[in-house]
């Protein structure tokens, strides 16, 4: 008897879309994408310009509705219309812009997007909400090792780092089958980077999956425990990150790989 990796069953999927296409008007932009994350695993999503990763992501989000192919979230295969439905479904996202409103609180973006914010920005919200939205944000951040000196300042007063953790954390303070991150560490420097690719292993050690979307691919390479590889809309490659190199990974984007140098 052989003991490869077993098979990935219906209820180890934390998000996955197989098979998707989509066409824009006369451009092809997926033709046969998919990308499967397990609940506990980082996945590294890797693509040239215009390969069809923001249309891959954001079709998992529910923004994008696919011509072809099958989305699953958890053990249910869906059909997300909206954001929101994916929210529903325990579905966060770190989008590169962060969407963090700098002149509130950490605390109240750490509920932005969320009901309770919107009457808490109204000032209808009473102080033991407020107290307990605070304790929650608080909880939330340290939970992922996440120090900073107050909650109650403004998000235009934090470091790129700073304002990227909070993201991550508001992302992970409301998901609870995956996190969805977009170049993550495209604004930060190298220490800052190397705390962000922390966080994801901390994610996914929480039972989360976890898909990355990144150009940076030494950093994320080392963070990720599988890689895919879209090359002009398809599935180019999916391997494990330990055994791919960097100039394997490249060779894959730019559409050509082991499988069809053989
Ligand atoms: N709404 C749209 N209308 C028309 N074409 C689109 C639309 N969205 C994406 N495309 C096209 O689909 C293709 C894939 O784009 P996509 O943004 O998904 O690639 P990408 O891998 O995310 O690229 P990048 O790394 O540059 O962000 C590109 O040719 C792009 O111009």
């Amino acid at each position: 008897m052989t003991d490869g990796p077993a098979p990935p069953t219906h209820t180890d999927i934390a998000i996955a879309g197989s098979h998707i296409a989509k066409r824009f008007g006369h451009v092809q932009a997926l033709t046969d994408a998919s990308v499967t994350v397990r609940a506990g695993e980082v996945v590294a999503l890797f693509g040239d310009n215009g390969a069809g990763k923001s249309t891959f992501l954001k079709t998992l989000l529910g923004i994008v509705q696919p011509d072809q192919g099958e989305l699953v979230i958890g053990d249910e295969t869906v059909k997300p219309s909206s954001v929101r439905d994916t929210q529903h479904r325990g579905v966060e996202t770190v989008h590169q812009d962060l969407a963090l409103a700098p002149d509130l609180s950490i605390i109240d973006n750490m509920f932005l997007g969320h009901e309770v914010v919107h009457r808490g920005i109204r000032g209808r919200l009473g102080t033991l909400a407020r107290r307990r939205m605070g304790e929650r944000a608080d909880a939330a951040l340290r939970e992922l090792g996440i120090m900073l000196p107050s909650l109650t300042i403004p998000v235009r007063d934090l470091s790129g780092g700073q304002r990227q953790a909070v993201a991550v954390a508001r992302a992970v303070m409301w998901a609870h089958t995956a996190v969805l991150m977009d170049e993550p560490t495209a604004a930060l420097g190298a220490r800052q980077s190397e705390i962000v690719c922390e966080l994801m292993r901390t994610i996914a050690g929480r039972g989360l999956g976890v898909l990355v979307v990144s150009h940076d691919l030494p950093r994320v390479l080392k963070a990720a425990d599988r890689v895919t590889i879209l090359w002009r809309g398809r599935t180019a490659l999916e391997a494990d990150a330990a055994s791919l190199t960097v100039p394997d990974a490249v060779a894959a984007m730019v559409g050509y790989h082991k499988e069809e140098a053989a």
